[in-house]
């Protein structure tokens, strides 16, 4: 096996890499600190638009932190360093210029634990648009949209403008929050383990959920459960220690990976 020394002096590996033109998103030789703690180790790699990329690896590997560095969520942790660049459509959203609180309003991001506001389904639904101040006959069209998209309508349709969104299923719940991050129609969903929290049908549910909004929309999702990654992703990335292992399309990493550390991982036999 490689020393960890080795692993973060490395090059990524990387199969069939995306090219420029093809990125909604292209990271750049990110590192990232938690105070003097590195998290992100040299971080280059792109995201491209209209596929769904997974982010995989051991617990504590940076998955949660790449993906929050998409979206300058990881800003809001005091004593966080970031060097390096993101661009997003081109424009590095770590420039000093950018505000990273219109960065994280432009790009979606459902969490591990559904987290719905304690107000009707259609409220928190309409939330984000009512910021961009939609109103009236649009703003109902949109919402209804919204949960059509997220595969929420058919159960909510007879309640949605009294009922309280705490008062749907875990399931229900993510797909609620899914539909609030896509009524305002974000290029880019960033999603961290959104099915660790439910049972197989509402994962099932939301899986197939995953798979129709890349005609729409860029997922890029973090999850510890392979077969989903497997199951989901066009592309996937493998995380060791801060480091970005290995890269490609998703049947290459988990058919023929090329390093042995992904090759450990897929197979089981890591750690
Ligand atoms: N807010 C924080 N402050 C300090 N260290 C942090 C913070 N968040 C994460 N870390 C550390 O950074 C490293 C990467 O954490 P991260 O949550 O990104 O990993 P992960 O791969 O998503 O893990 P898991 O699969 O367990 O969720 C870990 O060592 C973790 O302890």
């Amino acid at each position: 096996m490689v020393s960890l020394e080795q692993l973060r002096e490395h090059q990524t590996v990387r199969t069939d890499p995306v090219p420029e033109s093809q990125a909604l998103v292209d990271v750049r030789q990110l590192s990232l600190w938690y105070g003097t703690k590195q998290a992100l180790y040299d971080i280059s790699v792109r995201f491209p638009k209209n596929q769904v990329t997974a982010i995989i690896g051991p617990s504590g590997c940076g998955k949660s932190t790449l993906l929050r560095s998409l979206n300058r969520m990881n800003d809001l942790v005091p004593g966080v360093r970031v060097k390096g660049e993101v661009l997003y459509e081109g424009v590095n959203i770590y420039d000093p210029r950018v505000d990273p609180v219109a960065v994280r309003r432009h790009i979606g991001m459902v969490f591990q634990k559904p987290n719905p506001f304690p107000k009707t389904i259609f409220e928190n639904v309409a939330f984000g648009l009512r910021l961009m101040g939609v109103k009236g006959s649009e703003l109902e069209d949109r919402v209804v949209e919204a949960l059509k998209r997220a595969a929420l309508w058919e159960e909510v349709k007879d309640r949605f403008k009294k009922e309280s969104g705490l008062r749907l299923s875990g399931g229900q719940q993510q797909r609620l929050c899914i539909a609030r991050a896509i009524a305002v129609e974000p290029p880019l969903l960033l999603m961290d383990e959104p099915t660790s929290a439910l049972d197989p049908i509402a994962t099932q549910a939301i899986e197939d959920l995953i798979l129709e909004l890349k005609e729409r929309y860029t997922v890029v999702i973090v999850t510890h459960n392979m077969q989903q990654a497997a199951r989901v992703s066009d592309r996937t990335l493998f995380m060791h220690l801060g480091v970005l292992v290995e890269e490609g399309p998703t049947e290459v990493i988990f058919t023929k990976p090329k390093h042995p550390y992904t090759e450990a991982y897929i197979t089981g036999r890591f750690g």
